[in-house]
């Protein structure tokens, strides 16, 4: 199948400065593209270059297979939905729905068989009548939803939509976007700085930093096999452990040695690592880490540490100490008996583990 959006050798200037650097991505039908990144690298400014707010510098962006560059907006069959909203404040929310159709002469009877259409997707029939101003964030969110969906475009583009509203009600809006992104089973794409939403949303995640896309994945791909340490750092929350280590070859894979806060460094064996520089960082998500016994299997190691820190956390429990000099974080189930200053044995599981050159910071397995 043609990708939906194809965007080759995109680049954006403002003025002097480089915002967007050879950015290269596709999307097939029925993907759900989430860009993410911190703030100031450059999401808003791509979704506006692919909308058409925005001319780019350099490069093609193909909708449809057709070549887009120089399109006006309006032309590229696309729609918009806006963390601002952008509802008309004095119109009703059915004209608010409405009013595109109305503009480009769409019939009164498709206009109102459309209406009614996105009006029961979106579960906002009783809300025809009243006004933007009488109407809740999340309310307000479905209208500016609705006037999308009734454009029936060929990509649906979002940004920050949810960014307004209070935290139980973007986990309710999400799971509706997800919803409706099943049921239509339209192309999306749709920025965020979280890395939570950009987890659950999506299909296909692009991370970006300065401008520059450093890894396009699945949400497991991203999370499991970070291609830098800029990926395993933003993405997870607790983050990604990021430990110094030594790495030794030894036998089938290498030794690693890491500096405990006390005693004896710890070393473990990795019976699957590539060949690794001697200076490594070692990524570990903190749920690899487990209570001693509490996981079996070949390539489980015991790892002894110093229990600097204990947070229960609900569900969790989340034991820090230090390794390599740093606070890891280990995700411990919530029953689990850990004192602050007292030796925990815990266990990690080496199957799961990053490597990352310290000096480039890129994935080394
Ligand atoms: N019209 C403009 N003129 C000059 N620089 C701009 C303009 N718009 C954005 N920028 C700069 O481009 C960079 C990227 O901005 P952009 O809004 O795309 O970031 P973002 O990742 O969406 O951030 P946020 O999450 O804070 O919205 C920023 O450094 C910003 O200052």
């Amino acid at each position: 199948m043609a990708p939906i959006l194809e965007i080759k050798n995109l680049y954006k200037n403002y003025g002097p400065v480089e915002i967007l650097k050879d950015i290269n991505i596709a999307i097939e039908p029925g993907d759900f593209l989430v860009l993410v990144g911190p703030s100031g690298c450059g999401k808003s400014t791509l979704l506006n270059c692919i909308a058409g707010l925005e001319p780019i510098t350099g490069g093609d962006l193909m909708i449809g297979g057709k070549n887009m560059t120089d399109v006006s907006p309006k032309d590229r069959d696309i729609a918009m939905v806006f963390q601002s909203y952008a509802l008309y404040p004095t119109m009703s929310v059915a004209k608010n729905i409405t009013f595109g159709m109305k503009v480009r002469g769409v019939d009164q009877a498709t206009q109102t068989r459309k209406l009614n259409e996105v009006a029961s997707q979106l579960q906002i029939e009783q809300l025809l009548n009243r006004r933007p101003g009488q109407l809740s964030g999340g309310q307000r969110q479905r209208v500016a939803m609705g006037r999308a969906l009734v454009r029936d475009p060929k990509l649906f583009l979002f940004d920050e939509p949810l960014s307004n509203l209070d935290a139980k009600l973007r986990v309710e809006m999400r799971s509706e976007i997800k919803k409706l992104h099943q049921t239509l089973g339209a192309t999306m794409v749709y920025v965020t700085h979280d890395q939570i939403e950009a987890m659950t949303l999506a299909t296909k995640i692009v991370v970006l930093k300065g401008g520059v896309i450093q890894q396009i994945g699945s949400p497991a791909e991203i999370y499991n096999k970070p291609a830098n340490l800029f990926v395993a750092d933003f993405m997870g929350s607790p983050a990604m452990n990021l430990i110094p280590a030594k790495a030794r070859a030894g036998g089938a894979g290498a030794q690693i040695e890491i500096a405990r806060g006390i005693g004896e460094p710890l070393v473990l064996v990795d019976k699957h690592a590539p060949a690794l520089p001697e200076d490594v960082i070692l990524g570990l998500r903190p749920e690899d880490i487990a209570e001693a016994g509490f996981r079996a299997g070949a390539d489980v190691q015991d790892a002894t540490c110093l229990v600097d820190m204990v947070e229960p956390a609900g569900a969790d429990t989340y034991v820090v100490s230090e390794l390599g000099g740093k606070q890891v974080t280990a995700r411990l189930h919530a029953e689990t008996v850990a004192t602050p200053g007292e030796m925990l044995n815990l266990s990690i599981d080496m199957s799961k583990v990053s490597y990352f050159a310290p000096d480039s910071g890129q994935r080394l397995n």
